[in-house]
């Protein structure tokens, strides 16, 4: 009579097996899959343009839809986009290795986004301040830009928006990622005697409830980035940082207390900027910058046109122009995309009454 523990090793052995030959086989489609992509390469090598684009966010939106559709469990509908997000990437690196500028250093959340939206295989390169990752991209340096937009408890990020006002670069993509803060120190820190904790503003503010009721005395300051903070605290007995677990690890920080964010759902929108317009993926938003002059109504006058069309707003920012006294810019974004007809009719009506309108991007609404 076999044992209970046998019958287990037995049962386990047999998984196993199973196991293996399923993956023998995952690893013949993946290998079929990347032929392919070479394959789709060429083609697109042949067509005799002298850009030739290997990255299609349109395509990829697509693609990871169908796999959150198709999913039939037990892993969650996220999880398996993840998996294809990574296959992917892979198979696009085999194309052409895509190059993303994002807001650094290394370990910023930024960087995160840029990872969650073109897979590991991506090469991420830091950049020290928003202006910079736009002029990466305008060179031609990088194939693409990642820079954050809004945050879910503190609003949107100013410098973002006002780089978009001077700049041709075009929205192709967005991004969503959940915000956990922690705040972490160094080996050399004494716990007891923290009097100053470094972080980016808006992660200061972030967290303003909790540091008051933990570190009322402490002094808050704010750097360029959190992994900029975390980086900072090496070598200070008397400091902390406030930033995220990928800074943690990678400035080999240890974490005192996790999840420090007023808010638990603290979110934060990235944007991913380029050169090209993306054509439409099904589901897609378009972003626009108008400026208007402060007459009666001219808020009104300019929202208008989208019920009228049924394009659904999905935000409205408004900043005060740096051109004239008065005038205020507005920062909309919609669903849809320029190539349909209710958002072009909507665009031609706000257009005929304001006295600037630019189409900064219509893209695939984000998909993880
Ligand atoms: O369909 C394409 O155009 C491809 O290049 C293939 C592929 C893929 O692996 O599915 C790879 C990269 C693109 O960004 C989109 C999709």
């Amino acid at each position: 009579m076999a044992t209970e523990k046998e019958d287990m090793q037995r049962q386990l052995l047999a998984l196993r097996d199973r196991i293996d030959a399923i993956d023998e086989q995952i690893g013949k489609l993946i290998s079929e899959r990347a032929r392919c992509a070479q394959s789709v390469a060429e083609v697109k090598k042949a067509s005799g343009e002298t850009l030739v684009t290997y990255y299609r966010p349109e395509r990829e939106a697509q693609v990871l839809r169908r796999a959150m559709e198709r999913n039939e469990g037990p892993l969650g509908d996220e999880e398996v986009a993840r998996l294809f997000r990574e296959i992917m990437s892979a198979c696009l690196a085999l194309e052409e290795p895509i190059k993303v500028a994002f807001l650094g250093p290394e370990g910023t959340f930024t960087q995160q986004a840029a990872l969650k939206h073109f897979g590991s295989s991506a090469v991420t390169r830091p950049m020290s301040v928003i202006d910079e990752v736009f002029r990466e991209v305008e060179a031609g340096a990088v194939n693409y830009g990642v820079v954050p937009v809004e945050n879910s408890t503190e609003g949107v990020v100013t410098h973002t928006l006002d780089n978009f006002i001077g700049s041709n670069l075009k929205i192709c993509g967005e991004v969503e990622l959940r915000i956990h803060h922690h705040l972490m120190v160094s080996d050399v820190t004494h716990t007891d005697s923290i009097t100053r904790i470094y972080s980016h503003s808006q992660s200061l503010a972030q967290c303003r409830k909790w540091l008051d009721a933990h570190y009322p005395k402490a002094e808050r300051i704010a750097v360029n980035s959190n992994a900029e903070a975390a980086k900072r605290i090496k070598g200070e007995w008397n400091a902390a940082a406030i930033a995220g677990e990928m800074a943690a690890e990678l400035y080999g920080l240890q974490v005192l207390s996790e999840k420090i964010e007023d808010e638990p759902d603290n979110s934060t929108r990235f944007l991913i900027i380029g050169t090209e317009q993306v054509p439409p993926s099904g589901e897609d938003k378009t972003s626009i910058v108008v400026a208007v002059k402060n007459s009666p109504g001219a808020l009104h006058g300019l929202l208008e046109p989208f019920q009228r069309h049924k394009v659904d707003l999905t935000r409205v920012e408004t900043r005060p122009s740096r051109t004239g006294a008065w005038t205020y810019v507005f920062f909309i974004d919609f669903k849809g995309h320029v190539d349909q007809l209710a958002v072009q009719s909507a665009l031609a009506d706000v257009a005929a009454q304001v006295s600037d309108l630019k189409v900064l991007g219509s893209y695939p609404k984000g998909v993880l």
